[in-house]
């Protein structure tokens, strides 16, 4: 599977941040019930990698990836744990290459031309803009579809299920990035058919 792919396969990626390994397999079981299968596990917390292994070993319906990639090193590590494809905020030389060594889809965090022009030249023609509201959102991505008009955008940072019709009515953008369809509060109390439900509506938006 290449990056665009990745993408095609719903319109909304959630981000996930694991607290607690122990929910870690029941929220993806919640999410792909709901139709969500690619799965973005943040490296925001201590039981990610093992979240990444234990959701890749017993949810087999899932694309488990890793958000929040810094740095080289943290790419080896989730590969390793299982991650099926990365996210970044951001993109440098050392992550661009550590990527290519694995060919696996990766999409780059970018938030202005400049940088969405270093990522292309790396390989990476398919980018998350990031902050996407804080960047500019809709009219920042309607503004570089002219001048990058073969670049395609997963927003990602204030996308709502309010506000993320607006984005994928975009041409250049395939799908959208937000932790909104895991609330920390459901995910503690373990709710998991809220989780679904949020799942089933983020699939019907377009
Ligand atoms: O952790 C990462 O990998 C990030 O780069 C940031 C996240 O994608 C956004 O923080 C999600 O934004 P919200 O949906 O507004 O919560």
């Amino acid at each position: 599977m290449n990056a665009l792919e990745l993408l095609e396969q719903s319109p909304v990626m959630p981000v996930i941040v694991i607290q607690n390994i122990d929910t870690a397999v029941e929220l993806a079981q919640a999410l792909v019930a709901g139709g969500v299968r690619s799965l973005e596990i943040t490296l925001r917390s201590d039981a990610a990698l093992q979240a990444i292994t234990a959701i890749s070993q017993e949810v087999p319906e899932a694309l488990v990836g890793v958000g929040t990639i810094r740095n080289a090193r943290q790419w080896d590590a989730a590969v390793k744990a299982g991650a099926r494809f990365g996210v970044s905020p951001g993109l440098t030389a050392d992550i661009a290459a550590a990527v290519q060594a694995t060919g696996l889809p990766f999409l780059p965090g970018v938030a202005t031309a400049s940088e969405s022009m270093y990522a292309a030249d790396q390989g990476f023609t398919v980018q998350k803009l990031f902050p996407a509201e804080a960047v500019g959102g809709v009219a920042l991505l309607k503004a570089l579809q002219g001048p990058l008009p073969d670049i395609v955008f997963c927003p990602t940072g204030g996308i709502n299920a309010g506000n993320a019709a607006k984005y994928l009515a975009l041409s250049n953008v395939k799908c959208v990035g937000g932790s909104w369809l895991t609330p920390p509060e459901a995910v503690l109390g373990q709710q998991w058919e809220v989780i679904t439900q949020l799942a089933k509506q983020a699939c019907e938006i377009r």
